[in-house]
């Protein structure tokens, strides 16, 4: 894809995920696969509501920008982690919501979706008979260290790579999801956050 129309794809979902209250203050990051070995990403520390199009930038899979003047998400490398190990993704969407920092706060190292509706928007549930068990990572200043924890848990999952689910929590901190393409990624993200948002009013109906 080219970086313009990336680029173009990164402002538009910041301001859908900013009217959603997912990217608070400076919270947030999303990329878009560019090529075998790029990606277009958003630039650290920018309002993810209000980017425009010089808020989003190039780096390879290592991370490393193609302008170093620029500056990437601090979280660049779990993007990068993202595509090097999934082939099929082709953008990826970060965000701070309420639901995801309470339930990731509270649960173990998982957290089980069972029984929606909106589970059809995971790859491989065409029905809401269904259970999705979204791994709950610890958070880590240390981004590549967290990765290489994202790595090992991906590489013990039983069922191989089309069992792991795309997307993950890190605890306290946030959301990940990735799809083949940026209105995908869009659409698992809102009916992740849409099934947390309810396992949450679940709870406090108890
Ligand atoms: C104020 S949010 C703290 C950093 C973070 O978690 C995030 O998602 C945004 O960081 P970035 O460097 O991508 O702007
Ligand atoms: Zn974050």
């Amino acid at each position: 894809m080219r970086l313009e129309e990336a680029a173009a794809q990164i402002v538009a979902a910041g301001r859908r995920l900013d009217a959603l209250g997912w990217v608070p203050a400076t919270a947030g990051n999303f990329s878009v696969r560019l090529d075998a070995r790029r990606l277009a990403v958003t630039v650290s520390g920018r309002h993810k509501g209000f980017l425009t199009t010089d808020d989003v930038m190039v780096v390879d899979l290592d991370g490393v920008a193609e302008d170093s003047r620029q500056r990437s998400s601090a979280e660049t490398l779990l993007h990068c982690g993202i595509y090097r190990r999934f082939p099929e993704a082709g953008a990826v969407l970060h965000g701070h919501s309420i639901a995801n920092t309470v339930l990731s706060r509270a649960a173990g190292e998982s957290l089980t979706l069972a029984g929606y509706e909106l589970l059809k928007v995971f790859p491989g549930l065409p029905t809401h008979e269904a259970e999705v068990a979204v791994p709950v990572v610890p958070n880590d200043q240390d981004i590549a260290r967290m990765q290489r924890g994202l790595d090992a848990l991906w590489d013990g999952m039983p069922g191989g790579m089309a069992a792991i689910p795309p997307g993950y929590l890190i605890r306290g901190h946030g959301s990940y999801v990735w799809a083949p393409d940026m209105p995908s990624a869009l659409a698992r993200m809102e009916g992740l956050e849409f099934m947390l948002r309810c396992a949450l009013e679940e709870r406090s109906l108890r």
